[in-house]
């Protein structure tokens, strides 16, 4: 059985609608009109053990959409999912022990005025990681962050911020990754860094990564399958390679210039 099963996923989100002027915001005291906006429609994937896959879109498409809501933050309105044999926005613990949602946007949550020691001493309590488990030393020295354990989060520069960020999110060894992101930000040299460690993560472990992202050079780098989607919908699922072989008459067959000819014009027939 497929480590995610994504069948028909579904979400539509109702946004107040307002002109501007004062008129405007005085109607909308009485009258509230909404606007539904079909952020996800009918998804239909499945990942296996072990892969690793790029979500990607251009902006808007629903990428971080079905990252929440496979991470059990938000419910769907239509469609099912399991991951792990779990329904995630039914927030079990089980679950959410499992599973980890990494987005460069916003790598650490909780308190920021916490050292990344004491995240991790939180973190540890919160996922049940037993004492004598030594994953804290390995990911400190993996991604090099011992300089950090008694800084305050606040004052972490956005790449100090990513790794302890990681660090603390696989702590209790996820099997299933939904990385958002995850290199936004990062110079050359710490992304180029960052991916080797999610692939070796991936690797040794054997966890099961949806990965979207706007930098090709991690789709390249980490992703055999993409599955695309634009405006809500998936419009390919299948090998990285296959997809650019389809292009393979343009002049510059970077896979920058393969998915702006993708977005635009869908494959050639
Ligand atoms: N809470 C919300 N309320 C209303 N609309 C929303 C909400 N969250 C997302 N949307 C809309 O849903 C659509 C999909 O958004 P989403 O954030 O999933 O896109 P994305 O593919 O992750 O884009 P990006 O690459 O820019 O991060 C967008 O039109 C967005 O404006």
């Amino acid at each position: 059985m497929a480590v995610v099963q994504v069948d028909g996923l579904t979400m539509t989100f109702r946004a107040p609608v307002r002109e501007a002027g004062l008129r405007a915001a005085l109607r909308a005291v009485v009258h509230r009109e909404y606007r539904r906006i079909e952020a996800v429609s009918e998804l239909s994937f499945g990942l296996d053990e072990g892969e690793v896959v790029g979500f990607l879109g251009p902006n808007g498409a629903g990428k971080t959409t079905t990252m929440k809501i496979l991470s059990g933050i938000l419910h769907p309105t239509g469609g099912r999912a399991t991951v792990l044999g779990f329904t995630p926005w039914q927030r079990r613990r089980e679950y959410l022990r499992r599973i980890a949602l990494i987005r460069g946007s916003q790598p650490i949550g909780g308190p920021a005025e916490l050292t990344v020691m004491d995240s991790f001493k939180y973190q540890r309590v919160l996922y049940d990681v037993p004492r004598g488990d030594n994953t804290v030393d390995e990911l400190v020295d993996l991604l090099d962050i011992g300089e950090l354990l008694h800084r305050q989060i606040r004052a972490l520069s956005l790449g100090e911020r990513m790794r302890a960020g990681l660090a603390m999110a696989l702590l209790y060894q996820p099997k299933v990754l939904f990385l958002d992101e995850p290199t936004l930000g990062l110079d050359v040299l710490a992304a180029g860094a960052l991916r080797r460690f999610v692939a070796e993560y991936a690797k040794s472990t054997g966890a099961t990564v949806l990965l979207t992202s706007h930098s090709m050079a991690d789709v390249e780098t980490l992703c055999k399958r993409v599955i695309l989607i634009d405006q809500s919908r998936i419009r390919y699922d299948g090998e990285l390679a296959a997809l650019a072989a389809k292009f393979s008459d343009l002049e510059d067959p970077s896979l920058e210039v393969v998915m702006d000819r993708f977005y635009r014009d869908g494959i050639p027939s």
